[in-house]
Formats: structure tokens, C-alpha cells, sequence
């Protein structure tokens, strides 16, 4: 038989085992000092604590502060860009608002980030948590301000590459949207972009074109405008090339302003004609922002420089007028190539710069070169044409605010036998804003359009009749 007994320890045996382990405790922290430079104790410290604080946490932490190497860090400028759109998600109920807008106190007030206060996020069904924080520096030096931003840690690689993307796109998008469009023309003298607002009001609402044309090309806008995954796994540069021509006044520039305005985008407007050379035009075309539109009208004309260019190189090759070495190379530098105007538009040079739209308009697309209009150059031709029926309404019901009329009819009819532009019929219904009045004016306009035009072809009819006529006569006289 055994017996148990619960020996409990006395306190001076505990007190005595304490004093000893302390002891070895002391000897062991002095032998340790001893033995271990500082460095590697200190380092070791270090890494045990990452090791801990790693294990025994799910959560990782992005530090994000303002500067970064003496610079504005883009990161944090983008959070701060982007977060004030995430408010609806603060943790507390308090919002940070205020305007410093001098000129114009009446304007809509921002929001700014409190500091100390959770802002959720969500990407991809990540759910993500910002903070921003700010510490106090020595006198006179600005607060120190950094954000956290806190994931899931499994998710870290993700928010690394592809969050931040998203940060630094959606901040680029905002900034876009609230500053305001600018059109830019080149100034050769101080050879630099200049800019002045835009202030085209021209929307795709306003504009008259047909349904089909409209919905299409607004589709073709926005997969443009997502389209950067895209355009670079086939390999192409992310830039899409329209061609919009038809005869004047049918709404090619008002297009161009209509696209601006829904896209966002700035406008670049070139004088391709008043470029002197291929080398002007690269240095050109490459200080272009991107998100923006390089619009070149009338590239016909330009064209016809580019020929001309080409005439008189050949001449001067082959010294037909027998000009001077000095006065040959003077007319050489005039105007771009023909060659430099395809490089730019789908050459290597072409790919600097993303999310570019390049826009041509010309009245005669028959006289372009065809190595301009080879598939695969300007990705969509765009005619402009004369008014149909749909248009001439949809300008009444602008104009007007009218959609029915007895004088509908026979405008209609005229409007298609005379081959009317937009641009008269908005000048017609801009008489008077009482549909009456307007719409005879209009009816009028046509019907004196109309004579004119059989006028002109009577005259022209005369002529040829005249012309064979001489030609008929002149053997005759010969002989
Ligand atoms: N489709 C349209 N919808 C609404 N307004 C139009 C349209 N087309 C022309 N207009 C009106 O006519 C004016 C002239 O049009 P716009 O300058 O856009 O023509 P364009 O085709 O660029 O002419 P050009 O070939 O001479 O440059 C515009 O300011 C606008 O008021
Ligand atoms: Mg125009």
C-alpha cells in the first residue's frame, strides 16, 4: 500500500530557488554580453521579434509616407487623391471638409482625410483598412504624415502589384475629371505646348448624328479607354487613330469636342503644315501628355505640304532648276515627310506614351495618301456626311424643342435633294427660336439652295455643250 502526500513547498525553499535562477539568470545575461557583440545581440532581438510579431499576426501593415527620397512620394499623393472617395466607409461618423478657393468661395467644398480615423476599402473582395497619421516635427518643419494601409497578409503580394496600379489609375482618373479641359496649340518660337481652357460644349447629346453611329463609337470609346490589359497582351501600343471626313460643316470638329468632352481627355491641336521638319514634329509629339487628344485637321492640306516637300527634293536631287547647294537645303527642311507622319502614327516612336487618341480630319479623303489609309493605320474612318432626316429632327428638337411640324415634310425632302450640311441647318434654325418663323426660313433657304444648284448645273451643262462645240470646230480650222 502507498501512501500520497500533498508536500507543499515552504517559503523560504521558494524564496531560495527564486534567488538562485535570478543569479544564473545574471551570469548567463553577463557571459552573453560578453561573448556577443552588441550588434549581433541587437540584431537577433530584432529578428525574433519580426518572427513573433509575424507568427502570431494575420495582419500586414504598408507604410506609406508623404516623402520619398526627397520628392513628393506619388503613392501617398494618389491616396490622397482617391481616399476622399471612400469616405462612405469611415469607421466614425465625422468628415473632414473645406475649400480654398479664393476666387470663387461659393464653389462645392472637399473632402479631406481626418487623421487617425479608419477609411475601408475594398478591392477584389480585399477588404482593406487606410489610416492616415501625422506626427509633430521640430519647429518651424511641416507635420510628418504617413498612411497605413492594413491587409489580410496573404493578400500583400496582390495589393503590391496590383492594388497600388489601381491607386495610382483611379488618382489619375479623378484629377482628370476635376480639372479642367485644356486645349493646347504649339508655339514654334518658344517650341512648347501652350494651353488655353476648352470650353467646346459639345457633347454626344447635343451632337446630330445618326443612333448606329453615335452608340458605336461611344462603345469603341470606353473599350478604348479599358482597354490597357488588352492592348498589351496583343503587343500594340495603347492608342486608338480616328479619321473623321466629310464635307464641311458636318460636324467634324464639333465630333472632336464631343469625344474630348466624354473621354476626358485634353486636346492637342498641330498645325501639321507650319511643322518644319520630321525632327520638330517627334519633339512634338513626344511632350504630349497622355489621356489626351492629338487632333490634326485638314490632313489633306498637309498632305499636299508633304508632297509638295517631296516635289521639291526630287527637283533639287536632280537640279532641274539648278539651285544653289545652300538654297537647296533650305527647301529640303521645309515641312514633314510623308514617311515621318506614318512613323509617328503606327511607327516605334508612336508607342512613348499611353492612352492616346490621334484624330485626323480632312474634307477629301480621296486625296490622301493611301499609305495613310492602309488598314490597320487609323483604326476607324469616320464619315461625317451631309443632313439625313434623323439629324435635320434632332436639330429642330435642340433648336427648337419641337419633334413635329407641317413643314417637316418638304424640308425633309429638300434637305436631302440639296444635300444641306448640319452646319446651314443650325444656322437657319438659330433665326428665331419660334419654330414658324424658324422652319420658313429654313424652307426658304433651301429652295433658293435648290436654284442656285440647278443654276450652276445649267451653266455647267452649257459649258461642256460649248466646250465640245470648239472642240468639234477646231480640226476644221486646222485643216
Ligand atoms: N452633326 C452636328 N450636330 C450638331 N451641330 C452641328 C453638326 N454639324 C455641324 N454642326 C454645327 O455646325 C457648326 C460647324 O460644324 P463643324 O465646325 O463641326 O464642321 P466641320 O465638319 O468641322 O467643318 P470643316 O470641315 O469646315 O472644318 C458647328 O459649330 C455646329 O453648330
Ligand atoms: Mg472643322
Amino acid at each position: 500500500m502507498v501512501t500520497l502526500y500533498n508536500q507543499v513547498p515552504s517559503v523560504s525553499a521558494i524564496f531560495s530557488l527564486y534567488t538562485s535562477f535570478s543569479a544564473i539568470t545574471m551570469l548567463f545575461r553577463t557571459i552573453l554580453n560578453e561573448i556577443v557583440p552588441k550588434r549581433i545581440r541587437e540584431y537577433v532581438a530584432l529578428k525574433a521579434m519580426d518572427f513573433f510579431s509575424s507568427y502570431f499576426q494575420s495582419n500586414f501593415t504598408f507604410v506609406i509616407e508623404q516623402r520619398w527620397e526627397f520628392v513628393e512620394n506619388q503613392t501617398f499623393r494618389a491616396a490622397e487623391v482617391y481616399l476622399p472617395t471612400r469616405l462612405a466607409g469611415l469607421s466614425t461618423g465625422k468628415l473632414l471638409v473645406g475649400s480654398s478657393n479664393l476666387k470663387n468661395p461659393a464653389a462645392e467644398p472637399k473632402l479631406g482625410i481626418p487623421v487617425n480615423t479608419k477609411i475601408i476599402d475594398e478591392f477584389e473582395g480585399i477588404h482593406l483598412e487606410w489610416t492616415l497619421h501625422s506626427v509633430e516635427t521640430k519647429k518651424y518643419l511641416p507635420e510628418k504624415r504617413y498612411f497605413h494601409l492594413t491587409c489580410k497578409k496573404e493578400f500583400r503580394e496582390k495589393i503590391m502589384t496590383d492594388y497600388f496600379t489601381y491607386l495610382a489609375k483611379s488618382a489619375e482618373k479623378i484629377t482628370s475629371h476635376r480639372e479642367n479641359l485644356k486645349i493646347y496649340t504649339y508655339n514654334q518660337d518658344r517650341s512648347k505646348w501652350e494651353s488655353a481652357i476648352f470650353e467646346h460644349h459639345t457633347t454626344f447629346e447635343t451632337l446630330a448624328v445618326e443612333p448606329q453611329l453615335k452608340n458605336t463609337l461611344i462603345e469603341d470609346l470606353d473599350a478604348f479607354s479599358k482597354g490597357k490589359d488588352f492592348f498589351k497582351s496583343v503587343g500594340r501600343a495603347w492608342k486608338r487613330g480616328y479619321l473623321l471626313y466629310g464635307p464641311p460643316g458636318t460636324g467634324k470638329s464639333s465630333m472632336v469636342a464631343a469625344i474630348a468632352n466624354h473621354m476626358k481627355y485634353h486636346i492637342y491641336d498641330l498645325q501639321i503644315q507650319s511643322v518644319r521638319d520630321d525632327g520638330e514634329l517627334r519633339e512634338i509629339l513626344t511632350s504630349t501628355k497622355n489621356r489626351s487628344i492629338l487632333l490634326i485637321e485638314d490632313i489633306d492640306c498637309g498632305a499636299d505640304a508633304s508632297r509638295r516637300r517631296q516635289t521639291k527634293k526630287n527637283e533639287d536631287d536632280g537640279g532641274e532648276d539648278g539651285a544653289e547647294p545652300q538654297k537647296r537645303k533650305k527647301k529640303f527642311e521645309v515641312g514633314i515627310s510623308l514617311s515621318g507622319l506614318l512613323n509617328f502614327v503606327d511607327g516605334l516612336w508612336s508607342s512613348c506614351g499611353e492612352e492616346k487618341i490621334i484624330i485626323f480630319t480632312t474634307n477629301h479623303k480621296e486625296k490622301l495618301d493611301p499609305a495613310l489609309l492602309r488598314p490597320g493605320r487609323m483604326d476607324v474612318h469616320i464619315l461625317m456626311d451631309n443632313c439625313t432626316p434623323f439629324v435635320f429632327k434632332k436639330l429642330v428638337a435642340m433648336y427648337l424643342k419641337t419633334d413635329d411640324h407641317v413643314l417637316f415634310d418638304p424640308i425633309e425632302k429638300l434637305v436631302l435633294e440639296v444635300r444641306a450640311t448640319p452646319a446651314e441647318v443650325t444656322q437657319q434654325l438659330m433665326a428665331s427660336k419660334v419654330a414658324d418663323i424658324a422652319l420658313k426660313g429654313l424652307l426658304e433657304f433651301l429652295k433658293t439652295k435648290k436654284m442656285t444648284k440647278e443654276e450652276d448645273t445649267k451653266v455647267e451643262e452649257d459649258g461642256e455643250i460649248e466646250d465640245a462645240e470648239t472642240k468639234e470646230a477646231e480640226p476644221e480650222e486646222k485643216t
